[in-house]
């Protein structure tokens, strides 16, 4: 970032690059999935997850016992969750209603038709966390879209069972096939399909480096949503904020993984100290203080901007996943910004609010792509095509453009078949 900026703490750039070790190892795990299939997956599971599994697929009857473990109020909340992100998803499935069909000169009509891909695979990361929250943020949306199919991955535990919550949350969201299978192999199990598996056209979710790099190598075989890595927050705030607040969020995204990043961006040198100062004080007292500290300690960033048009010149330099904004006029600085992949407004707007439950998705773009990619959503899963249709008189009108354009390329197949044009209509 910028040399003149004064930070009260920094932290070194980090390398968001994938080191040979992981694209190499990557790339033997998705050989071997094309090549041995299910045999591969049985063989890597041990590898990789530490357990023998014969099928992958979880049964009707895993999936009822998850239910009878789960309480009714457990069930309750969940399902709610499912119900704010299919509310949400719906209605940007409204806002682009973009088909249409018109003249574009006499006798040319064009057109396009949005449709959904026919099968989509999930993936549900289980290594660290029970990510619960990210079977509705993927499925949902791909049911809404209207596939067809859609499959999940989530990596088995150690006695071959998967999480319960996660299976509840994956049936509930309208998966058709849930599967037990981590990592690189399971993007490659459904990109590439085996012979328990059917292939899928689209593939998205979060997931570690593995998982990020394995959906990186199958792009091209099938789409992706985009390649989110580990989270990122960035908090703009000025004298307006409490220090407190602004130090549980920036370390409820710190929690994460050690290579994730939180960064406080403020026009208030004390709101600045005064959250280092939270931040040391809560750390001892979160259960996940390991990963948090080190991550604060390694990546943690506070910058001191002149005011708000600087504070905002950093944040969409930074081209962060999730942007908090905490000052007096938050909706001002949101205006002013346009590189975040989701924006939370205001003291009561954190991200564990939408990593959980309020509605927009939580797959987001991390790593700088915010610059390009807001994230998964229904148009992850769909697919806007073209078509066209001339009379005669259209292609009486085009012919000669077409020939001659064929001919300086020096396509002649081109322009032969644009000089039979037209064909009488009748
Ligand atoms: N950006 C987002 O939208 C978003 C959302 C949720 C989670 N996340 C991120 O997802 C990640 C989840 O990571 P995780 O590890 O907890 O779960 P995970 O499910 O992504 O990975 C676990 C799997 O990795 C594989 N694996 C482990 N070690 C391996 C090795 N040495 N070689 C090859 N494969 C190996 C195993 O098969 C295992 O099943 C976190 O970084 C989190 O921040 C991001
Ligand atoms: N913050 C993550 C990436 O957006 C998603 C998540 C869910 N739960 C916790 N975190």
């Amino acid at each position: 970032m910028g040399t003149s900026r004064e930070y009260l703490k920094d932290a070194p750039e980090q390398s968001t690059e994938i080191t040979k070790e992981v694209r190499d190892s990557v790339y033997d795990i998705l050989s071997q999935v094309r090549e041995e299939q299910d045999d591969a997956i049985r063989e890597l599971t041990q590898k990789f997850d530490g357990v023998e599994l014969d099928e992958f697929r979880v049964t009707d009857d895993e999936i009822q016992a998850a239910r009878n473990q789960l309480s009714e109020e457990e069930k309750e909340r969940i399902d709610y969750s499912i119900e704010r992100v299919r509310d949400f998803a719906q209605a940007q499935k409204e806002s682009i209603d973009n088909d249409f069909e018109r003249e574009f000169g006499e006798g040319i009509v064009c057109g396009q038709r949005t449709l959904p891909v026919e099968a989509a695979g999930t993936y549900v990361p289980g290594g660290h966390f029970t990510h619960i929250a990210t079977a509705p943020m993927s499925i949902v949306p791909a049911r809404v879209a209207g596939v067809d199919r859609v499959i999940t991955c989530t990596p088995p535990r150690e006695d071959g069972s998967a999480n319960a919550y996660q299976l509840y949350a994956m049936d509930q969201s309208g998966a058709d096939e849930i599967y037990k299978i981590g990592g690189a192999q399971a993007i490659g199990a459904m990109a590439y399909g085996t012979e328990s598996i059917d292939s899928v056209d689209v593939v998205t979710g979060p997931g570690n480096v593995f998982v990020f790099e394995a959906k990186r190598q199958v792009f091209g075989e099938v789409d992706l949503d985009l390649l989110p890595g580990p989270t990122e927050v960035l908090i703009v705030a000025d004298e307006t904020a409490d220090p407190e607040v602004v130090a549980l969020d920036l370390l409820s995204q710190a929690e994460h993984t050690e290579t994730s990043q939180p960064v406080l961006v403020t026009t208030d040198r004390e709101l600045g100290e005064q959250t280092l100062d939270e931040i040391e004080s809560w750390l001892p007292q979160l259960d996940t203080e390991e990963t948090a500290r080190k991550c604060w300690n390694q990546n943690g960033q506070i910058v001191l901007a002149e005011d708000d048009a600087e504070a905002v010149t950093i944040a969409d330099e930074y081209a962060i996943e999730h942007v908090q904004i905490m000052t007096e006029a938050p909706r001002d600085i949101l205006e002013q910004m346009s590189n975040y992949g989701g924006a939370f407004l205001g003291e009561n707007a954190p991200v564990a609010f939408g990593d959980k439950i309020t509605g927009p998705d939580h797959i987001l773009p991390t790593h700088g792509t915010a610059r390009f990619n807001g994230g998964c959503w229904i148009s992850s899963y769909m697919k806007t095509i073209t078509h066209q249709e001339l009379t005669a008189e259209g292609a009486a009108h085009l012919s000669e453009y077409a020939a001659r354009i064929s001919e300086m390329e020096g396509m002649h197949g081109h322009q032969l078949s644009a000089e039979i044009r037209p064909i009488s209509d009748d």
